[in-house]
């Protein structure tokens, strides 16, 4: 076991030491005490120029599944993606997941938490559909009970998409609120978080009784590294974090995390 101060590092220059970082050394030395929570966009999966165009590396299922079994099933996927999207996915894994930044849950037990549009969101997509169609490259993302702008192909629209979803928010009230993300605006439903999520998962089998860490690279992770790390767990922001965080430690890229669970698997 890693003596406390060790538990805390910060790679940042793509060293080999994030290769089998003292947080990872934990879990392989304690497999049993630990929970481990996996953010998706930007942690598990490269960022693309689309929220379609990502590509989910051959060997990453079996690397999630062999993990989940190393873990004793307590590794869940915790994403701003709907529920169904995350599971497809990941075709033939049925991990727990937490979608739309934890408003919708499948637990390890298969039981499931949905968050439903109301018909006021759905007229509104469609308003923020017209709104957006002369800024070219900005892109609606239908999510269900959730709805995301992105600008990440047209960033010169950041302030027409942010003015426009602000507007959006107060439209649509308090049961929905804004998310930013990586050059992207959501509305999210107000009742949870990924820290609910974390916090939720932790109440049930087979998380109940371990130690979370938290691992994800955007602002809506830092609600599940604020209650991993009140937990006793710990947390891991992948690649420079632009904004303040509350993890402990970083890994510098995408690579650099997988390169670490595949240390883990095969341990
Ligand atoms: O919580 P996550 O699993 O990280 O999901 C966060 C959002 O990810 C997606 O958007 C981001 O990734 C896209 C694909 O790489 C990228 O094009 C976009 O710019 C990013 O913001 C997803 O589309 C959102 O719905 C998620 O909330
Ligand atoms: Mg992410």
């Amino acid at each position: 076991m890693q003596a406390e101060d060790d538990l805390t590092f910060r790679d940042t220059t793509g060293s080999d030491r994030a290769k089998d970082p003292p947080l990872f050394a934990a879990l392989i030395d304690q497999p049993q005490d630990w929970a481990l929570f996996l953010d998706i966009d930007g942690t598990l999966l490269e960022l693309a120029e689309t929220p379609e165009a990502i590509v989910v590396p051959p060997d990453l299922p079996d690397l999630l599944a062999r993990i989940s079994l190393r873990l004793g099933g307590a590794l869940a996927l915790v994403t701003g993606r709907s529920l169904d999207f995350a599971s497809q996915l990941f075709p033939g894994l049925s991990l727990p997941i937490a979608g739309l930044h934890g408003a919708e849950l499948r637990l390890a037990d298969g039981s499931l938490q949905r968050a439903e549009a109301t018909p006021a969101l759905d007229a509104l997509k469609a308003d923020l559909q017209a709104r957006s169609a002369g800024w070219e490259g900005v892109l609606i993302e239908d999510k269900g009970a959730a709805v995301a702008a992105h600008y990440r192909q047209a960033p010169q629209h950041q302030q027409d998409v942010e003015a426009m979803m602000e507007a959006a928010a107060t439209q649509i009230g308090a049961k929905w609120t804004l998310q930013r993300g990586k050059m992207v605006v959501e509305l999210r439903p107000a009742s949870a978080s990924k820290g609910h999520a974390v916090s939720t998962f932790l109440k049930h089998p087979p998380f109940a009784g371990r130690k979370p860490l938290a691992i994800g690279d955007d602002i809506t992770d830092e609600a599940m590294f604020r209650v991993s790390r009140s937990l006793g767990g710990r947390a891991i922001r992948v690649g420079q974090p632009v904004t303040e965080t509350t993890a402990e430690g970083t890994i510098a890229s995408v690579p650099l995390l997988r390169d670490a669970l595949r240390t883990l698997a095969e341990a």
